[in-house]
């Protein structure tokens, strides 16, 4: 990938078409795999210099002084990706605003030419009238246009905000001066994608990435393997069986899967080591191992005490605590490593509905950590217990929660962010 290239992906669409979902989605989808990636949303811009309760006469493309004043925030918002892209080496800008107007695109088009920065344009078309109240519903009434109103004066005043941006919308048309412009139009999130110009390594990312997207309503589930042999003897990595609590633990997860699920389908996801394996033994449902499941490896420590390694390789067992995401076992692998490798599985996971995923402790925190948007200081120390499953729920932005302990005693291997002493400065 060339590390010049500068790319400003612009959403476009009607209001409560899902613009801001797809733009969190790809930021963290890039984020996750270390592409210097920021959103920049213009009504942030706008409430910040017209303030925050405007109503929807506002928007009417009739209002001259209205129009003049979302104008300067789309510009307060492109100087400031600008300055970001030259200032702090970012990779992709997500401009996220409407951009429905010809006129709009063209300026957007023209101010990032000068800045050699390249646009690809991201439409969002819904026609589904449920999934747009339901939007209005979940998201809209509780942005801070609309604090403190009456949730269904909101509503009405919202219905007319869209109106206004109906009279003026024109979708990306390649019959009308834009056959040039690179752009991928998304129908019904999930349903149908059209593309245009598409260049390079990363903008096909996205819009394969784009292409897996859908916003059913699913559940991911994950769950460590049983408590391992190795886990016993606090030895990492290799293929050992699970130990007896383990295999407790495998004949109690049906149960409890069940219990959340009902008669709903499910696909259990392995790795090919013996342990992960083992414990979805007794779970009555499709099943799939994945290579790129199996735990981080641990190169010449693989089958060592966290202690033995601390005795034979002080060195290495220092500079993985001082920088844990980055630090490669030698012969071996990092939690970078690990996320490059998983790539693949999130695009399947994207796509798919409920998966219950039965893996290992720097696997599980990977994914978790896209999912959680934990940062990569944060990710290779999250807590995935064993004998505990996890129950993610994708909501508008974010992933409610629930755990689930199983009540069979497992030894704990986390092991916390060691306290260094802090830097005493006078
Ligand atoms: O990155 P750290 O915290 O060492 O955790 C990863 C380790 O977790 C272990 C257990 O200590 O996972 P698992 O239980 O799946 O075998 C090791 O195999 C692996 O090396």
């Amino acid at each position: 990938m060339n590390s010049n290239t500068r790319i400003a992906c612009v959403m476009v669409g009607l209001p409560a078409r899902g613009k801001t979902y797809i733009a969190q989605k790809v930021c963290r989808y890039l984020q996750w795999l270390s592409v210097s990636t920021k959103v920049f949303n213009v009504g942030n811009y706008r409430r910040k210099l017209h303030g925050a309760h405007q109503m929807h006469s506002f928007f009417d493309p009739h209002n001259t002084e209205g129009e003049i004043a979302r104008k300067e925030a789309a510009l307060e918002a492109l100087k400031d990706m600008i300055k970001w892209f030259l200032e702090e080496d970012g990779t992709v800008a997500i401009f996220d605003a409407t951009n429905s107007t010809r006129e709009r695109r063209c300026m957007i088009i023209d101010y990032c030419k000068k800045y050699d920065v390249q646009v690809m344009f991201i439409e969002s078309i819904c026609q589904d009238e449920s999934l747009i109240l339901q939007n209005i519903m979940d998201v809209k009434l509780s942005s801070p246009d609309y604090k403190d109103m009456d949730p269904e004066k909101a509503a009405e005043d919202f219905r007319a905000r869209i109106s206004h941006y109906e009279e003026a919308y024109e979708t990306l048309n390649e019959m009308k001066n834009e056959s040039d412009y690179t752009y991928a139009k998304l129908i019904n999130v999930g349903s149908q994608v059209m593309i245009n110009m598409i260049q390079g390594y990363l903008q096909s990312r996205i819009v394969y990435y784009l292409m897996n997207l859908h916003i059913l309503p699913r559940n991911i589930f994950f769950s460590r393997h049983g408590e391992s042999v190795y886990n016993l003897e606090g030895k990492i990595g290799g293929d050992s069986k699970l130990s007896p609590r383990g295999r407790k633990y495998a004949l109690a997860l049906p149960e409890l899967i069940k219990a959340n699920l009902g008669d709903q389908p499910l696909t259990v996801w392995t790795s090919t080591l013996k342990r992960t394996i083992e414990t979805a033994k007794h779970l009555q449902y499709p099943k799939l191992q994945w290579k790129a499941l199996d735990e981080l490896d641990a190169g010449v420590c693989d089958g060592m005490t966290y202690e033995e390694i601390e005795a034979k390789y002080p060195e290495d067992y220092f500079n993985r605590d001082e920088d844990k995401f980055n630090y490669r076992y030698r012969g071996g692998e990092s939690y970078r490593d690990v996320v490059y490798r998983l790539e693949p599985v999130i695009m399947e996971l994207e796509r798919q509905q409920n998966i219950l995923i039965i893996g290992h402790q720097a696997i599980l925190r990977c994914i978790y950590g896209y999912f959680q948007k934990l940062s990569q200081d944060d990710l290779p120390y999250v807590k995935i217990p064993l004998h505990t499953v996890i129950k993610l729920t994708p909501k508008a932005y974010t992933c409610q929660e629930e755990r689930y302990k199983i009540d069979i005693d497992a030894v704990d291997t986390h092991r916390p962010k060691p306290k260094r002493p802090t830097d005493v400065s006078n």
